[in-house]
């Protein structure tokens, strides 16, 4: 039998399959999907089993050997496989990028090198061998492998001797790929199997072995398994004494597989399905029969906030559950709070795997294996969670659909809700998307449907839950405060409104628009500011450490004392927006309980969880934070919310700045007002007349597409093409200048062949352009010049393969004059 594997080395020239014979004693193991060690250029590599074939394409005597299996069940399903390809496909990355973005980092297995003694020693061998140290000989003959790093570091004054018999092949050298993390195991003491036999052996205990008798007498009582090191923390004694009652039969030890589960100390309180509201219930309906008929379907459900999609994404699960089904649920990072844990927790209990980033290695694997081993049916996590292992999926869930965070933006640059749609299609599952503000790109796909005669996969909850209205929002100009005299960064009317919520006792939400603002060095004398030595990019000043930092190559160094350019004293550091919030609150309102939430304050574990906890409790009277703060929170007393500066997101260089402002402002005033207690929002801006502010402000999303996609259709930007940005970058300027120009010709070549160049707006169904060479924005990084085209296209086209065909010629050049090509598929952000 022959296993083609896809081998993990990240070239476009080694992307393909390669060829290997299967051992007849890993024949009955090996499957598509399972993870091999293969030798390949000299080493074993991981890699994955894509295909299994009676014939070897290539000439059976070159044909290698599988090394080693890796696992008993295969990592990754079959139809994980045809996933990756479809993704290395649409996204022009290679299939081991995507078949690597699938298995938790704990699978992503090291090759080690070993040494052995040859055990086929002849007399001139053996003779040779019985030179080598003792010491070393000693640990060499007590191991059958031993690896080639402890050798070194235990002899290194033997690295002649290991050498030479490597040479001589007195010792023989092989690799393996050994995982970063194994599966826990936990050494467990049993109480005694017979308890009568146990409680007479007791009695009749010589008193002189005290401890002992001790560890059984707590064991007896106990009734049931401890870990060791739990058992001597209790009851004393040492892990021979332990050790010394075994012996006598009447303990058990053993080791026990553990599973890490980061939620197993929580408690959470079981929920029961609320009747639906009227709203809820129509959805509902939609998403049940889409899951009970299995064929694949795109929902957009359209839902203000606060109107109750989390109660009709549980009871969609359910009945996915309940038709034997398995379903994953994807939400934002940042939105991953406690709060969204604890309603699926609640709900399904230990049937939910939860995996984000926050988590450990170990802890995210542990999540993984209860996925394939079926121990659960719903998997809930950020994007990667798309890739959960389950066998028969029914439904996907894509809560704030409209999220940047959905992209990934690093190879494989995929996005979820794409992947998720595939997916959906490979499983017959239905995919509901969910917003309160979806994407123009799902919204203008879900209504372009009934144009085309098919039925409306738009799903709308126009209202909120419990009855309550969506809060009014007060624009407020700030040009017309600093007329007025007023120069803090409050307004009138937001001061007013957070003096109120102090007498009352109710809480107050604060967004800084955080995006666009920089916390940068800057000079006040001489205008100087701190530029990153190997990126066309200013450093980031943090408080904490006092060092400034490169957020694109991690290059830090000391805060400077004087201007490194003038030597002036006046040289400024502009902290993180939300401190200087944080201190003005402080200043205006003594005693102000804040809780801030930004990037400074949520570095460690559990951070994020804690701080919201506090606020959830009402510690607090103020949670002040950037986008974090805007999005999922469901607080019952929050009844203010005020938007600090509007306009910051909406003057970026960014086809979407509109788009995401207009989100950003719907989502954090959905915070206030969500129960009983009516809310109010305050929104300052400079731009007060701009659509996305009065949109917003009335909360007529649908005002805000029409106006959005005037100009979008001006523009031609999404959705009314389709977008792809190549970057190019080499140390050379001059050489990367000409392979850029010689790439772009090329591919308008290619395109023209197809028939397709030509602008897109001469009307024509099918039409590409390309933009560029330009500088990209960021014009070098780590110490690389940066070019970017920009191709913008409509109608059916086969970009990738274009894309593929134009960079042939750049891939197989000399390594050194290499220009680093990268293919942003349908980019977030055009950096
Ligand atoms: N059928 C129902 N009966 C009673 N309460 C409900 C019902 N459905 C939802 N709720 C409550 O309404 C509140 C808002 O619901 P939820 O947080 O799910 O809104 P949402 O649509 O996700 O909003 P957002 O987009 O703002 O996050 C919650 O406190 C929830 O418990
Ligand atoms: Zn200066
Ligand atoms: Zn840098």
């Amino acid at each position: 039998m022959i296993a083609r594997v896809i081998v993990d080395v990240p070239s476009r020239q080694t992307d393909r399959p390669f060829d290997y014979e299967v051992p007849s004693a890993m024949s009955g193991w090996i499957e598509v999907g399972s993870r091999v060690g293969v030798p390949f250029g000299g080493r074993v590599l991981q890699g994955f089993v894509v295909e299994l074939a009676a014939e070897a394409e290539v000439d059976s005597r070159r044909l290698k050997a599988v090394a080693e299996l890796l696992d008993p069940l295969p990592p990754l399903l079959p139809d994980l496989i045809g996933l990756a390809k479809w993704m290395s496909d649409k996204y022009c990355c290679s299939w081991t990028t995507a078949l690597q973005a699938m298995i938790p980092a704990a699978l992503k297995g090291k090759a080690e090198r070993y040494v052995s003694l040859n055990d086929s020693l002849d007399e001139e061998l053996e003779q040779l061998a019985s030179r080598l140290p003792q010491e070393l000989l000693d640990m060499l003959s007590r191991q059958r492998q031993t690896k080639l790093e402890s050798l070194k570091e235990r002899f290194p004054q033997y690295a002649p001797d290991i050498k030479a018999a490597l040479e001589e092949g007195v010792l023989l050298e092989q690799t393996a790929i050994r995982d970063r993390l194994a599966i826990r195991k936990v050494l467990t003491v049993f109480p005694p199997a017979d308890k009568a036999a146990a409680a007479e052996a007791l009695a009749a205990w010589p008193t002189k072995a005290g401890k002992q008798r001790e560890l059984l007498a707590f064991m007896l009582e106990r009734g049931e398994p401890i870990a060791l090191q739990a058992l001597l923390a209790e009851a004393g004694g040492s892990p021979a004494s332990v050790r010394a009652v075994a012996a006598k039969g009447l303990l058990e030890l053993r080791e026990i597989e553990q599973q890490r589960d980061p939620y197993a100390s929580r408690e959470f309180e079981r929920t029961v399905p609320l009747p639906l509201t009227e709203g809820q219930q129509s959805v509902y309906t939609r998403i049940a029969d889409a899951v009970t008929r299995g064929e694949p379907q795109v929902l957009l459900l359209h839902g203000v906030t606060g109107s109750g999609k989390t109660e009709v994404y549980l009871q969609a699960i359910q009945h996915c559950l309940k038709q034997g089904k398995q379903a994953i649920v994807l939400v934002p990072e940042i939105a991953l709070t406690p709060q969204m844990v604890e309603r699926f927790k609640g709900r399904f209990g230990d049937a939910v795997a939860v995996l984000h980033s926050r988590l450990s290695n170990g802890e995210r694997y542990d999540e993984w294996r209860k996925i394939r081993s079926r121990k659960v049916q719903v998997a809930i996590g950020a994007r990667s969670a798309i890739f959960a292992p389950f066998e028969r999926i029914g439904l996907v869930i894509i809560d704030e659909e409209h999220e940047s965070s959905y992209k990934q933006e690093e190879s494989p640059k995929y996005h979820a809700r794409d992947v998720s749609v595939q997916r959906a299609r490979q499983h017959g599952a239905a995919v509901v998307l969910g917003s309160a503000t979806p994407s123009l790109e799902s919204y203008a796909a879900a209504s372009r449907r009934p144009a085309e005669g098919r039925e409306s996969s738009l799903l709308p909850m126009p209202d909120r839950a419990l009855g309550r209205p969506l809060p009014p929002v007060t624009v407020i100009d700030m040009r017309a405060e600093l007329a007025a005299g007023n120069r803090s960064m409050f307004s009138r009317t937001l001061h007013e409104g957070l003096v109120q919520r102090l007498e009352r006792g109710e809480q107050t939400v604060l967004l800084l628009n955080r995006r666009g603002y920089s916390t940068f060095v800057m000079c006040r004398s001489c205008g100087y500011t701190a530029l990153c030595p190997h990126c066309d990019i200013s450093l980031t000043y943090h408080q904490k450490s006092r060092l400034l930092r490169c957020h694109y190559c991690g290059h830090a160094e000391q805060a400077p004392q004087t201007c490194p350019s003038c030597e002036s004293e006046h040289i400024r550091f502009f902290g993180t927006g939300t401190q200087r919030v944080e201190e003005e609150l402080a200043k205006l309102f003594p005693g102000i309980r804040v809780i801030r939430m930004d990037v400074d304050t949520t570095t460690e574990k559990n951070a994020h969880e804690k701080l919201l906890k506090r606020f959830g409790d009402r510690e607090a009277d103020v949670l002040l934070g950037t986008q974090m703060v805007a999005k999922g929170l469901d607080f019952p007393f929050v009844t203010l919310v005020g938007v600090i500066a509007a306009d910051t997101s909406l003057n970026l260089p960014d086809f979407r700045s509109a788009e995401r402002t207009f989100q950003l402002l719907t989502q954090v005033a959905g915070r206030a007002g969500r129960h009983q207690l009516p809310g109010e929002v305050v929104v300052q801006t400079y731009s007060p007349e701009h659509y996305a502010v009065t949109t917003a402000q009335k909360h007529d999303y649908i005002r805000f597409v029409e106006e959005e996609l005037k100009h979008r259709g001006v523009m031609g930007y999404p959705p009314y093409c389709r977008l792809v940005l190549v970057t190019m970058s080499h140390e050379q300027l001059a050489l990367l200048s000409s392979v850029s120009e010689q790439f772009a010709e090329r591919l308008r070549e290619l395109a023209a062949e197809e028939g397709v160049l030509g602008p897109l707006g001469a009307g024509l169904p099918r039409a590409l352009e390309v933009l560029g060479p330009v500088a990209s924005p960021i014009s070098r990084m780590k110490d690389r010049y940066r070019f970017q085209c920009v191709i913008k296209y409509r109608g059916n086209i086969d970009v990738p393969a274009l894309l593929r065909a134009a960079l042939a010629p750049f891939v197989a050049g000399s390594p050194q004059k290499l220009v680093q090509f990268s293919i942003d598929v349908d980019p977030q952000v055009i950096l």
